[in-house]
């Protein structure tokens, strides 16, 4: 089988996919979309001058500066008055929060600075307790955004809070990418249904609930679920009924076994090879063909549950960010910087991507990781799964003499930390207590252009903290 490397293989991928055609969709739909368009403003913020608080609109020269003053109230605006009210010289207004302010009125005295006591209809006169500042509690019109101010960007995704704003500014309906649908395919004779009591050799289905969720929260939407043993025809007819994909995800069946079905069925438009990685070593893409003349992208994860995990992040991720408008192509996955705070043994000519837990923070306040289980980046370790905060990138250790650690002879080591270097076995040791490593983010945002916990290099001395 061909040998890639983990840029080689990404590059297979980016040749199937480009961003979905935006549609226009109603803004109740479109949370966690990417904007096809910028958002200017209809109308402006506030869209009409307004009172910030509960109390009294008048003209703040009317008030006495240091005495209380007493004015008759001509007129009561609650909140959503549509009518124009407007305010004699020498008078009051009983208003509500969010009310348009009567014209002639440049300042809100709230009532608790007032002898009304608030509920009820309005008093005939009101006493001001003392002077108000012109514009206090006042809300201009078109003070947060004029008509035509830019709010929102293309490319920007639309979270809570940019579907409030495009909300604010006048917009019903936005042009956005929709949201990728996938399917995702579970293979093996071996597999049970969740809760499902197990004979011998047979296994729980991990693999669909752990890809739906990835999948989701990666921002796509899962149409199919499908799980099939080991006969083609079946996976060729489950496929078949899919309703219609913009991606199908497989794990499993991609190997040297003798029953390897994703191939076995999808060898005319796709290809299979080793990735020079660990774990999720062997790898596929293309396409499939569906009934209707449909040729849906098609990537084949190998069938270890570690394997998807890190395969998800490492490629799966890039192809939907890309599907979704995030990228117009499909991008590595983005790092930040961390330190080991470990020995642990990697492979030789290949990259590690092994999943890391953090245990606190180097002296310089990058995060310290360790690996989530003493068997390193194998790839059953499923259970393990849940203490990872991120994936630790190893680049590949060259293949040579014990102790050549890939990290540390890139010059990046930190310190020292070597105690306990020895754990790891003879010819396998790869990543020392003290080095410097890249580190994907896991499961804490489906945007990663727009992380917030961006870790800065501050200083040179990342040894870890003494136990
Ligand atoms: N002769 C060789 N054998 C293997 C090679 C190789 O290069 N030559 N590569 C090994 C590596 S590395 C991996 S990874 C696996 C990948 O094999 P497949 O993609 O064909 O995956 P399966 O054999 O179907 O399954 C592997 C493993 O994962 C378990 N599994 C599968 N699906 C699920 C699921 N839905 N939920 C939970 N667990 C699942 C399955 O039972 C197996 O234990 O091949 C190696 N062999
Ligand atoms: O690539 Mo396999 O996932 O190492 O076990």
């Amino acid at each position: 089988m061909a040998s890639l490397s983990v840029d080689q293989h990404r590059a297979l991928l980016a040749d199937l996919v480009a961003p979905l055609a935006p549609q226009v969709l109603p803004v109740a739909d479109c949370r966690g979309l990417v904007l096809a368009q910028n958002v200017e403003a209809r109308v402006p913020v506030p869209p009409f001058t307004n009172s910030a608080m509960d109390g009294f609109a008048l003209r703040a020269s009317d008030l006495a500066r240091a005495a209380p003053t007493r004015l008759p109230v001509v007129g009561d605006v609650p909140a959503g008055a549509t009518e124009q009210v407007s305010l004699p010289p020498g008078s009051a207004v009983r208003i509500m929060t969010g009310a348009p302010v009567p014209a002639g009125a440049d300042t809100v005295v709230k009532v608790e600075l007032t002898d009304h006591g608030g509920l009820g209809p309005a008093p005939e006169a009101v006493t001001i307790e003392a002077g108000a500042p012109a514009r206090a509690n006042v809300r201009l019109q078109g003070e947060v955004v004029g008509v035509g101010a830019t709010v929102l960007r293309r490319g920007n995704v639309l979270d809570p809070v940019g579907i409030s704003a495009a909300v604010s500014v006048g917009y019903g309906e936005l042009l956005v990418h929709p949201r990728p649908r996938v399917a995702v395919v579970a293979t093996g004779s071996e597999l049970r249904p969740p809760g499902q009591p197990l004979g011998h050799g047979q296994i729980p289905d991990s693999n669909s609930l752990l890809m739906r969720g990835l999948v989701e929260e990666a921002g796509a939407q899962v149409v199919a679920s499908i799980v099939c043993g080991d006969d083609p025809a079946e996976l060729r007819r489950a496929l078949a009924a899919c309703p219609e994909l913009d991606l199908v995800v497989t794990a499993g069946g991609i190997s040297a076994g003798a029953f390897e079905v994703v191939r076995q069925t999808l060898a005319g438009g796709a290809v299979f090879h080793h990735v020079a990685q660990q774990p999720g070593g062997p790898q596929g893409c293309g396409h499939v063909a569906l009934p209707g003349g449909r040729n849906v992208p098609v990537i084949c994860l190998p069938g270890n549950p570690v394997s998807v995990y890190v395969s998800f992040y490492a490629y799966v991720r890039g192809v939907i960010g890309c599907l979704r408008g995030e990228a117009r192509t499909v991008l590595p996955p983005r790092t930040v910087a961390a330190v080991a705070g470990a020995d642990w043994a990697a492979p030789a000519g290949k990259v590690q991507l092994i999943p890391v837990r953090l245990v606190g923070s180097a002296p310089s306040g990058v995060p310290l990781v360790v690996p989530v289980h003493e068997l390193g980046s194998r790839s059953h370790l499923v259970t393990a799964l849940p203490l990872a905060d991120a994936i630790a990138v190893v680049p590949p250790r060259p293949a040579g003499p014990a102790g050549e650690a890939g990290v540390r002879r890139a010059g990046e080591l930190e310190g020292a930390g070597l105690a306990g270097a020895a754990a790891a076995p003879r010819g396998q040791r790869g990543v020392s207590a003290g080095d410097r490593l890249e580190i994907i983010p896991v499961g804490w945002s489906a945007q990663p252009a727009q992380h917030p916990a961006d870790y800065e290099e501050k200083d040179s001395d990342d040894r870890p903290h003494p136990a």
